[in-house]
């Protein structure tokens, strides 16, 4: 049974990976990844030029089917992660980033493209967190205009990390903007923007931030994920990858993404739930079932998810 996966041009051992956010902000943890068995590529939570401080605790709450998270960006900055990803990683490594505003990350992109930075880079077009802040990817006109200008000086790899989308005509839309541009990936989903959950005995919310609204993540936005990576898969152009992320808790979770379209599959929750022992269960368990079912390589049956 071989668990081999491509990241752009490298080759994985296992085709998991953390979910930007968990377990990747600081240079311990960042080293902690690099040396978790079964997570073949790690990703950097994701930067902003400046180091931010994030959102008021409490911002995550760990739930019976899942979490949810008011973070609100804390990350030490841009430099920082520069600086890992070029002096620092033994382990094929996403740089994740981010930005409060469109100028921010033209800034950002053209300080990396100028920079001796080669490998692969997301921008994460979703963080449901900050306040007074839209999720951008849910904008497609404003997605088109930020990509546009991206494209018009970037020529590293460079995926973005999307939200959630949930009416298919959103699916086509997004895929349009997207298909326009040279990206190597993108990271579908990111959590749930803007659920609540309520304490009973309290009589209140769980998270500081916003009210208690927050981002949710878990065993209880796999379904969400499921689609969001089947129908994008169905509609980007084949240069594009998908990978896939979100309500991973089993071998069966990641099968279930790769059957969908998904590359590589990122985990995240679980993580916050079992630790990063997790990726060796997954990976065991993935095998498992692929030693069941014959099939030898994930590309025996990546995507040939059937309709009934
Ligand atoms: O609150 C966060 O830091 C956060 N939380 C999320 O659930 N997704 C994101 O992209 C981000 I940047």
């Amino acid at each position: 049974i071989d668990l081999s996966a491509d990241l752009f041009g490298q080759t994985l051992t296992s085709p998991l990976l953390n979910a930007s956010g968990v377990h990747c902000q600081t240079k311990e943890e960042l080293n902690d990844l690099a040396n978790t068995s079964n997570l073949g590529a790690m990703v950097t939570k994701s930067a902003t030029l400046q180091a931010r401080e994030g959102n008021p605790n409490p911002r995550y709450y760990d739930l019976e089917n899942g979490s949810i998270n008011s973070m609100g960006l804390p990350n030490l900055g841009y430099d920082f992660y520069l600086d890992y990803v070029l002096q620092e990683q033994t382990k094929p490594t996403i740089l994740s980033v981010a930005a409060l505003s469109a100028a921010d990350a033209i800034t950002l992109l053209k300080d990396l493209q100028a920079s001796d930075y080669q490998g692969p880079t997301e921008l994460n077009l979703s963080c449901p967190n900050i306040v007074g802040e839209p999720q951008l990817a849910y904008d497609f006109e404003a997605t088109d205009r930020v990509l546009n200008e991206v494209f018009s000086f970037y020529t590293k790899p460079l995926g973005v990390k999307l939200p959630p989308y949930f009416d298919l005509v959103h699916f086509d839309k997004i895929a349009a903007v997207l298909n326009k541009y040279p990206l190597t990936h993108v990271n579908t989903i990111n959590s749930i923007g803007n659920g609540l959950w309520v304490d009973i005995d309290q009589e209140q919310v769980v998270t500081k931030a916003k009210g208690g609204f927050g981002g949710l993540g878990g065993t209880m936005v796999l379904p969400t994920a499921l689609a969001n990576v089947r129908a994008l898969r169905q509609r980007l152009n084949d240069s594009i990858k998908v990978l896939g992320t979100g309500g991973v808790t089993s071998g069966e979770d990641v099968f279930a993404h790769i059957l969908c379209g998904a590359d590589l599959v990122s985990v995240g929750t679980q993580v916050m739930k079992e630790g990063l022992g997790v990726y060796d269960r997954l990976a065991e368990e993935l095998k498992a079932i692929m030693a069941e079912k014959g099939y030898q390589t994930l590309a025996d049956f990546r995507g040939k998810l059937k309709e009934l």
